[in-house]
């Protein structure tokens, strides 16, 4: 599938609020099937980016283009549509629905006008019903949350609501696969579980990833190329490796979290 997958291109990108550079002619490439991490200490601009990827913030200059595809200035759910989906630092599930319901609700999201038939009851409408719930199973399985579809989410335990979060962003499909923070908050076995997901997900299904964390040891493990961010500029760009011996990158986390 990872053929299929196009380059997430990021170029130029500056945002400004009220007397703050947020980001300033930022800009890397999330090749097709690769794991892309960003990372920078505190205020560097990372949440501003997933914000301009995602389409919750419009950069006052510079582009991102899927494949072909201008996605600056395009609305969330026509990003969402176009391939590009996100988890959130705070999980953003509705505690009320079951797991497998707040999956599904994702599903219909990417076929409005299936929703209002399967409303009526339309045949075509249960047969695409049932496949929406047989891709669920599978996308739940993959994520490790097949035994908790039944669960409402808000009861939950903390490790498997993150995980059913990436489920939930996976339903849509995404050839680009936005991660905010995925194991912040959580104890060891967790974030072992959830780094065991990222792989799977990304080896089984194809997709790009692109990771915001602060956990060194993960993005060490997971990435292919990370991207450092420091007050708003791209101050350093290569492999794990090559990042944690760049000079600028020691400078910019002393004080902070140097990174391991
Ligand atoms: N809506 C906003 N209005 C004003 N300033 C903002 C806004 N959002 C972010 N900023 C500022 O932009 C800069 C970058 O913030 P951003 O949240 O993107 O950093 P970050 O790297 O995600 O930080 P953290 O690691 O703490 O989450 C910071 O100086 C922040 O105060």
């Amino acid at each position: 599938m990872s053929g299929e997958v196009p380059r997430l291109e990021v170029r130029d990108v500056t945002v400004r609020f009220a007397g703050v550079t947020a980001l300033d002619g930022v800009g890397f490439t999330v090749e097709p099937g690769s794991l892309h991490a960003v990372i920078g200490p505190n205020g560097a601009g990372k949440s501003t980016c997933f914000n301009v990827l995602s389409g919750l913030c419009r950069p006052a200059s510079g582009s991102v283009r899927l494949g072909g595809t201008e996605l600056v200035g395009l609305p969330p759910h026509r990003i969402a549509a176009l391939g590009v989906a996100r988890t959130f630092q705070n999980i953003a599930l509705s505690p009320h629905l079951t797991a497998a319901g707040n999956l599904m609700l994702a599903r219909h999201r990417l076929t409005r006008a299936g929703f209002l038939a399967c409303g009526l009851r339309l045949p075509s409408a249960r047969r695409e019903e049932r496949r929406h719930a047989a891709r669920v199973r599978e996308i739940a399985e993959f994520t490790g949350v097949a035994a908790h579809l039944a669960t409402p989410a808000g009861l939950l335990p903390y490790g498997v609501r993150k995980r059913l979060e990436l489920a939930r962003a996976l339903c849509l499909e995404p050839a680009v696969l936005l991660l905010d923070e995925p194991v912040a908050g959580m104890n060891g076995g967790e974030r072992r579980e959830m780094a065991r997901t990222i792989q799977r997900v990304r080896a089984g299904l194809g997709v790009s990833v692109l990771l915001v964390e602060h956990d060194m040891d993960l993005v060490a493990r997971l990435a292919d190329e990370v991207t450092v961010l420091d007050f708003g500029r791209r101050i350093a760009g290569g492999t794990p490796e090559e990042i944690q011996r760049h000079p600028d990158v020691v400078r910019a986390y002393l004080g902070t979290e140097a990174p391991a």
